[in-house]
C-alpha cells in the first residue's frame, strides 16, 4: 500500500493536477492559507465554519494517515473571515512514504491558490531553557535526512513549481514570526512562547542520549520527525511559511535520567496545549492581511 522510499519524485505533474481538479470540482472554497496539524493537534481546525471535510482515503493520489493522533482528513472552511484548508494529520518518512508523497499536499495547496503555509508539530526539547508545554516559533531548521540524500527536491526539477537551487536562508517568514510574537504578548503567553531551531530526524525511534547530545551541539533547540520536507517544498514553490513546534517532552541528555519518552505522552501534552496553539494560530490567521498591506502593527 505504501509507496517505497526513494530519492526521485514519484508524482507527476498530471497527478498533482488531477488531485487539484478533483478538489476544485467538489468545493467552492478557495483557500489562501493552509495549516498542517501536528501530532494530536487536529483540533486546530475545530473553529472553522462552512466546513467541508474530505477523508484522505477518498482523495486521488493522496496518502493515508497511519499514525495515532493524525485523523487523516482535509478540512476546508472559513476561519476569522479567511478561507483556509487544514490537514488533520500529516505524512511522515517513517511511515514508509517517499518524501515526494510526504509533501504531495503542499504542491496541491500551491495549485489551489494557497499563499501561506502554517506548519505545526510536536517535538522534543533540547534547549535547556525549554519546558514541556512550551510553544516554539520555528526560526530555522536543520534538514538532517537531507544531508544524507533524503530530500524532497532530489530528482529532476519541475520548473513549474520552482527553481533547481532554492534559497533556504529565509525559510520561515520573519514578518509572520514578528506578528506571532506580538500576538503572544497580547495573549499573555510570553512565559511559554519561545523561538528556536527545529531539527528533523527520520524517526521512528526517539533519540539515544548520544544522538541528543550531538543535536544539541549542532545548535538544535528541538527535534522531531516531520515539517522540514513540507517547508522545503513550500519554499521551493514560493509559499510564505510559518512554523510552531510544541515541546511535548524534554529529550534525555543525561544517562541518569529515568523518564522514557513515548508517543502517548506526546499526544497528552499536545491535547493539554492545543487550545493555546489554536488561539495563536487563529489570531495569526485573522491578521495575515496586515502583512500583505504592510501593516504589521498591534
Ligand atoms: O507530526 P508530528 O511531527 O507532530 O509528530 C511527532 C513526531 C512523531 O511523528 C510523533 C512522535 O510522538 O510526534
Ligand atoms: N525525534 C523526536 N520526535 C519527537 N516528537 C515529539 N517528541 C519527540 C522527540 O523527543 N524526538
Amino acid at each position: 500500500m505504501h509507496t517505497k522510499g526513494g530519492t526521485e519524485c514519484c508524482c507527476s505533474f498530471e497527478d498533482y493536477n488531477q488531485t487539484t481538479e478533483w478538489l476544485l470540482s467538489r468545493t467552492r472554497h478557495r483557500p489562501k492559507i493552509a495549516v498542517v496539524c501536528g501530532s494530536g493537534l487536529g483540533l486546530l481546525a475545530d473553529r472553522v465554519i462552512n466546513k467541508q471535510t474530505f477523508p484522505y482515503a477518498d482523495i486521488p493520489h493522496f496518502p493515508v494517515s497511519t499514525v495515532p493522533g493524525h485523523e487523516g482528513c482535509l478540512v476546508f472552511g472559513v476561519l476569522k473571515g479567511k478561507c483556509c484548508v487544514f490537514m488533520q494529520g500529516r505524512f511522515h518518512l517513517y511511515e514508509g512514504y517517499s518524501l515526494c508523497k510526504v509533501t504531495f499536499p503542499v504542491r496541491i495547496f500551491k495549485l489551489l491558490g494557497v499563499e501561506t503555509l502554517i506548519v505545526t508539530n510536536a517535538s522534543g526539547g533540547l534547549c535547556p531553557d525549554f519546558k514541556v508545554g512550551d510553544i516554539m516559533l520555528i526560526k530555522d531548521h536543520i534538514n538532517l535526512p537531507g544531508f544524507a540524500g533524503q530530500h524532497p527536491l532530489c530528482g529532476p526539477n519541475d520548473e513549474r513549481f520552482g527553481i533547481r537551487f532554492p534559497c533556504m536562508s529565509d525559510a520561515y517568514s520573519k514578518e509572520l514570526r514578528k506578528l506571532a510574537l506580538d500576538i503572544s504578548h497580547e495573549l499573555d503567553y510570553t512565559n511559554f512562547v519561545r523561538e528556536g531551531v527545529y531539527c528533523m530526524v527520520s524517526g521512528p525511534n526517539f533519540e539515544t542520549i548520544a544522538e541528543a547530545r550531538m543535536l544539541q551541539i549542532l545548535g538544535c533547540d528541538s527535534v522531531g520527525m516531520s515539517t522540514v520536507p513540507e517547508v522545503t517544498v513550500a519554499k521551493h514553490c514560493g509559499l510564505r511559511v510559518f512554523g510552531l513546534s510544541l515541546i511535548t517532552n524534554k529529550v534525555s541528555l543525561d544517562y541518569s535520567r529515568e523518564e522514557r519518552v513515548n508517543h502517548e505522552e506526546v499526544l497528552e501534552i499536545s491535547k493539554m496545549r492545543a487550545e493555546h496553539l489554536q488561539m495563536m494560530v487563529n489570531t495569526l490567521i485573522a491578521r495575515t492581511h496586515l502583512l500583505d498591506e504592510g501593516l504589521n502593527t498591534n
